[in-house]
């Protein structure tokens, strides 16, 4: 579904009343580096909305320059992490002359005498040398044997008698795989900043590694607001389920943050000084809020981060859904807070648009690859904002999906990815910007 015509009208009319007093209108909010007016809370406190993207800049960069944690763990616990170190080879791979196929190893040219009864085995110790004219059975991966000049496939050999004869021309070397050929001690197998694959930890082990140095995961602590929240249950007499907290902690964890605590906290004083606790104090290296960013009666979040003298770094995002989020910077950069919003959708486009990036910046990955996809059918804008749009992708297309409200999980539930839709809107078959959701693709291993 794009945008019904009353929905666009209402979004119209708020980006009017949004206008500075002057009447200047926003700036683009898609091009980079251009800012839209916010409304709503930005306008209330009277300054402007980040631009969609130089809102995700700003949130890498604050991750990009947080002083590193580092650790040493186990190879089993390192995926999804970091290098911190270059990862250098700590032997020769391989580390012995070895055998590639399951054959002979022969010295000289055939016809070969067969050693009689002592086949050479991979793990097994240092085979007696060979001498001229002799061939003895061996495995692919065994050591190969001192003056073996070549290892014949068994598919290609005949034994007679005692006697080994090769159906086909012998070359010097063939089959053996030399003592380093894949890297020497010392050498330089990935650079510090890699990330820690399933592939990396197979490279680390085979280069003799137990453990890794490494950047640990982000720690993460949501702190889910509201007092209408249920945890069980249908909906009734106006609470609703929390839609958040089962959301939030596994999609943070796919990418790439170790979730640390999921907490509720009450719209009451109480909350209100629970949640400053946590700014000033939680031990995570980002606390995310859901919920109270807007300008309500019980919206803590921009009194609390006053209170505890956190910083702004983007206060209000000219996107749709999700224009509230905020991002700080508290005890000097030492640790950060996002906003989210609490409307679903507008909570999972905080997440993308802040947290993701921020949390790739801390735990020292690259932000992720743009990409683009034609979308099939026209999406229509927001006069200054960027629109975030879920998706379906087919082999040539985004297809926008319906149920696209800040308040909706449906189109997202069943999307692939968010497309990025400029203000004004999209024509169809125009290339869009696509943020892969990380169960699709380009997700953390955990
Ligand atoms: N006067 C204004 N009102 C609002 C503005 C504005 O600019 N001026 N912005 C609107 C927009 S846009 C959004 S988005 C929301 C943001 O609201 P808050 O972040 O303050 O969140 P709440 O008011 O606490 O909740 C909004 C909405 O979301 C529901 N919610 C909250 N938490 C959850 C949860 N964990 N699971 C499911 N649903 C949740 C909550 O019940 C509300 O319906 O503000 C608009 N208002
Ligand atoms: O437009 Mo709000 O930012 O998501 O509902």
């Amino acid at each position: 579904m794009t945008f019904s015509d009353a929905e666009r009208a209402v979004e119209e009319a708020l980006a009017l009343v949004a206008r500075d007093p002057g009447g200047r209108a926003p700036g683009p909010s898609g091009g980079g580096g251009g800012r839209g007016r916010g409304e709503g809370a930005g306008t209330d406190r009277g300054h402007r909305a980040t631009a969609w993207p130089r809102a995700r800049e700003v949130a890498a960069r604050a991750g990009a320059v947080t002083r590193p944690r580092t650790h040493r763990v186990a190879l089993a616990d390192a995926l999804g992490e970091v290098l911190a170190a270059p990862l250098e080879a700590l032997t020769d791979l391989p580390s012995f002359d070895t055998s590639a196929m399951d054959g002979w190893a022969v010295s000289g040219p055939g016809p070969w005498s067969v050693r009689p009864g002592s086949d050479v085995l991979a793990g097994s110790d240092r085979p007696d040398p060979l001498t001229d004219g002799e061939a003895v059975r061996i495995a692919t991966g065994a050591r190969i044997p001192g003056e073996t000049t070549a290892v014949l496939r068994t598919e290609h050999s005949r034994e007679v008698g005692g006697q080994l004869y090769a159906d086909r021309d012998v070359l010097t070397g063939q089959d053996i795989r030399p003592r380093g050929q894949e890297c020497r001690s010392g050498d330089l197998l990935l650079p510090s900043g890699s990330a820690v694959t399933p592939a990396v930890l197979g490279l680390a082990a085979a280069a003799g590694y137990d453990e890794l140095l490494t950047r640990p995961r982000p720690r993460v602590e949501v702190l889910v607001l509201g007092d209408e929240l249920l945890t069980e249950g249908r909906p009734h007499d106006g609470l609703i389920r929390d839609a958040l907290s089962p959301m939030l902690g596994p999609w943070l964890e796919r990418i790439g943050a170790d979730v640390t605590a999921i907490r509720r906290l009450g719209d009451d004083p109480e909350g209100a000084e629970a949640l400053l606790r946590a700014v000033t104090g939680s031990a995570a290296d980002l606390v995310i809020t859901t919920g109270g960013t807007a300008s309500g009666p019980v919206d803590h979040v921009h009194p609390v981060l006053e209170r505890a003298g956190a910083e702004l770094l983007v206060d209000g995002v000219a996107v749709r859904p999700g224009h509230p989020m905020l991002l700080a910077r508290l005890d000097g950069g030492a640790r950060h807070l996002v906003g989210l919003p609490g409307n679903p959708l507008a909570a999972v486009s905080g997440l993308l648009t802040l947290a993701e990036p921020l949390v790739r910046g801390l735990a020292g990955r690259a932000p992720r690859p743009r990409y683009a996809v034609p979308v099939r059918d026209a999406v229509s804008g927001h006069p200054y904002d960027t629109r975030l749009v879920p998706v379906v992708l087919t082999a040539d297309h985004a297809v926008p999906l319906r149920y696209q409200g800040p308040a909706m999980l449906r189109g997202i539930a069943a999307a692939d990815a968010l497309a990025v839709v400029p203000p004004h809107g999209a024509k169809a078959g125009q290339d869009l910007e696509i943020l892969d959701l990380p169960w699709v693709a380009g997700g953390c291993f955990t």
